[in-house]
């Protein structure tokens, strides 16, 4: 049945198409009519001009008011211009707002304008005088000459000045005779165009750069979408013929467009961001594409609203797929913002937490980031992945530390990587006081120097959720994640959490307190994405609720990675599925670079070790601070202050063995036990001697 009615719908076309092929090629006019009435756009055309024809009279009467309107525009303009009507009314301002300073200003603004205005004229005027007073006599003369001569009897000269001038006359004559024809219309059309329609939808003609010509936004049409939302107090106020103060008026942002706002009293952002969904339509805009957030105050509403589809595209390839290598200090390709703008994501001075639902991208983003660093030379790279998943496997040759699995041991092999790099953290420190200026932090050029191991650490835990919730390793893997997110960051060492699961049960209310980067795919509700993107957030409009599953893959809500409030980002995917893996072929380029930098693959947990082993008695003598005797009680303190990864679970027993491996111990003095400065120092001296 269905075969048959769609071969029956195709026929008519065949049998024209047969008609046509059988007319002779001949130029025949009523063929190439014929072909010309039947082809494909001239319907739509015909049915166009049909409508413009019948819509005649109403544009013309249209034009009209337009050309009245347009006159009446212009001398609103010039009463404006002539009584300085804009310097009056800033004045006037000025005055009900008690600002004497401005209302001043403005005054002698006006006067100084005046002033030069009628400068101005007295110049004009004057140069026509002049102008005059020479052109006049010498055009007498000639016209005089002209008169009682012939110009045969004149000098050759003046009889070719004369003809010259007559020429030029002609031209004028002609020139004003077609400009009083054409004057009229320029003047009618100019009218109308001063007198057109501001509205959108007629405005397009202005700006016909813009592919959304029919669909752009500007402060009317806001206006009007927020005048219909339903909010009790901004409806009063647009009933009582109010009109918004437009802070930022509508700009060009990226691939949409942004408005700043202050809303009238009794209206907060929040209340706009909560009616999202009738914004999005009164705008004629997907949810998506219409982000109401809070501006700088609750009273101010930044509204960024998409082009028509413009969040719809992909986002092409990671610029670094095929080519490049990267320098994490500049940062990582991560996506493109809703202004159509590459992010490079930092990963210096930076830790993340990337959640949403379950296939939304997660794994992919926290890959992206991973092959970014990867792709620098210095960086060392740990990854944990918490669960049964081959996510992470390409990156086993590059990574230092890789475990993936549900099982105990990947949490115990997780959290010892933590006290690693909590203690890597303490070296770090020690290794940056000993440098030259003791600089703050870790930077480009010090993460170079290959004997100090500063170079950038990454770590990564995917769904780390699993580990924070470990009934045995949970609570120490907590606690050593939120030092290393809360003091890592001057030391180049880099935390990336990923996790289906942001609650507060789930990850540690300080890990999400001190992330620097949020970034929520969609999540489910407004716990998880004030968990992944900070308190508050959700009641700012800043929401990753509104991301569709699915739809929305690959897209996220992301704070701290742009200096923006938000971010809606569309992050790069490298493709890494059951049939297509292009992160392989990444890693592989990052360990030939590795190779032709002469590199290996660092591993911090060896260089700690080997770069500045823990040296007690060096330390035990940096603690005396020159003093005599110092009480065992005090030394202990000390230490644990000097170097707490080393040292904060010392005993006086721990104390007494480590002396004793230099001949001497703690004595008595005073009813305690105390360490004595020349016993330090006769047993340095002993060991450098023996050096
Ligand atoms: N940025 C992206 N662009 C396009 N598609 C993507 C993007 N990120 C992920 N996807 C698609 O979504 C699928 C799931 O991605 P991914 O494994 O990263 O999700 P996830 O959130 O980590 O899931 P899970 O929580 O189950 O580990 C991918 O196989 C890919 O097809």
């Amino acid at each position: 049945m269905n075969g048959n009615h769609e071969r029956g719908a195709l026929q008519p076309k065949v049998f024209e198409a047969e008609i046509v092929d059988d007319e002779p090629v001949s130029g025949d006019n009523r063929s190439v009519l014929g072909r010309w009435w039947n082809a494909p756009g001239a319907a739509h055309l015909r049915a166009v001009a049909a409508y413009r024809f019948r819509k005649l009279p109403r544009d013309f009467l249209r034009l009209a008011w337009f050309v009245l309107r347009g006159h009446g525009r212009w001398m609103a303009k010039a009463w404006t211009w002539a009584t300085y009507g804009d310097l009056r009314s800033d004045a006037r301002r000025a005055r009900v707002s008690g600002d004497a300073e401005a209302r001043r200003r403005a005054q002698e603004l006006i006067r100084a304008d005046a002033k030069a205005r009628w400068g101005r004229l007295a110049i004009v005027l004057h140069r026509v005088v002049v102008v005059a007073a020479v052109v006049a006599p010498v055009g007498l003369v000639l016209w005089c000459v002209d008169s009682w001569m012939t110009r045969a009897d004149m000098w050759p000269w003046l009889a070719q000045l004369l003809d010259l001038i007559g020429t030029a006359w002609e031209v004028l004559k002609t020139v004003a005779s077609a400009l009083l024809l054409i004057g009229p219309v320029g003047w009618v059309v100019a009218a109308a165009w001063e007198g057109r329609d501001k509205e959108p939808g007629a405005t397009w003609l202005t700006r016909p750069d813009r592919d959304d010509a029919d669909s752009w936004i500007d402060e009317r049409m806001v206006s009007k979408a927020l005048g219909h939302l339903g909010i009790a107090p901004l409806n009063a106020f647009f009933k009582n013929g109010g009109e918004l103060l437009y802070s930022v008026p509508a700009r060009r942002d990226g691939n949409g467009t942004f408005v700043q706002v202050r809303l009238p009293l009794g209206t907060t952002a929040d209340m706009v961001a909560d009616r999202r969904d009738k914004l999005a339509a009164n705008l004629g805009r997907a949810k998506l594409e219409t982000w109401p957030t809070e501006g700088d105050e609750a009273g101010v509403l930044d509204l960024w609203v998409a082009d028509k589809g413009a969040l719809a595209g992909g986002t092409g390839d990671w610029p670094l797929q095929y080519d490049g290598q990267l320098d994490v200090f500049d940062g990582v390709p991560f996506g493109l913002t809703q202004r159509g703008m590459v992010v490079n994501a930092p990963l210096i001075e930076a830790n993340w937490l990337i959640g949403g639902r379950p296939g939304q991208g997660k794994s992919a983003a926290l890959r992206t980031l991973l092959l970014g660093a990867a792709l620098d030379p210095t960086a060392e790279l740990w990854i944990f992945v918490m669960g049964e998943s081959p996510d992470f496997d390409p990156f086993g040759p590059r990574a230092s530390r890789y475990r993936m699995g549900m099982d105990d041991a990947v949490a115990e092999a997780a959290v010892s990587a933590l006290e690693d790099l909590s203690t890597e953290m303490e070296r770090r420190g020690k290794v940056l006081g000993e440098q030259p200026g003791r600089p703050p932090k870790v930077s480009r050029k010090l993460a170079d120097k290959p004997g100090l191991g500063l170079h950038p650490l990454v770590c990564a835990i995917d769904e780390c959720h699993e580990l924070f919730q470990h009934p045995k390793f949970g609570k120490r893997a907590a606690e050593l994640a939120v030092r290393v997110i809360k003091r890592g960051r001057k030391y180049g060492i880099v935390l990336l959490l990923a996790t289906q699961s942001p609650t507060k049960d789930s990850i540690p209310r300080e890990v999400t307190r001190n992330v620097s980067c949020g970034v929520a795919f969609s999540v489910a509700d407004q716990i998880a994405n004030d968990g992944l993107l900070g308190t508050g957030k959700y009641r700012a409009g800043i929401r990753a609720t509104d991301l569709r599953m699915k739809t929305d893959r690959g897209t996220c809500v992301a704070v701290g990675v742009t200096d923006a409030t938000f971010d809606l980002i569309r992050a790069f995917y490298v493709p890494f599925e059951d049939e297509v893996d292009m992160v392989t072929p990444v890693v592989e380029r990052a360990l030939a670079i590795l190779r032709e930098h002469g590199r290996e693959i660092e591993n911090s947990g060896r260089a700690a070790i080997q770069a500045t082993p823990v040296d007690p008695l060096t330390d035990v003598a940096a603690v005396m601070h020159g003093e005599r005797r110092v009480p065992t009680r005090v030394v202990l303190a000390r230490l644990a202050e000097h170097n707490p990864a080393e040292y904060e679970r010392w005993t006086f027993s721990d104390l007494k063995a480590a002396l004793a491996r230099h001949g001497f111990g703690p004595r008595k003095s005073g009813g305690v036990q105390v360490v004595r400065a020349e016993d330090v120092s006769a047993a340095l001296s002993l060991r450098d001697g023996r050096e």
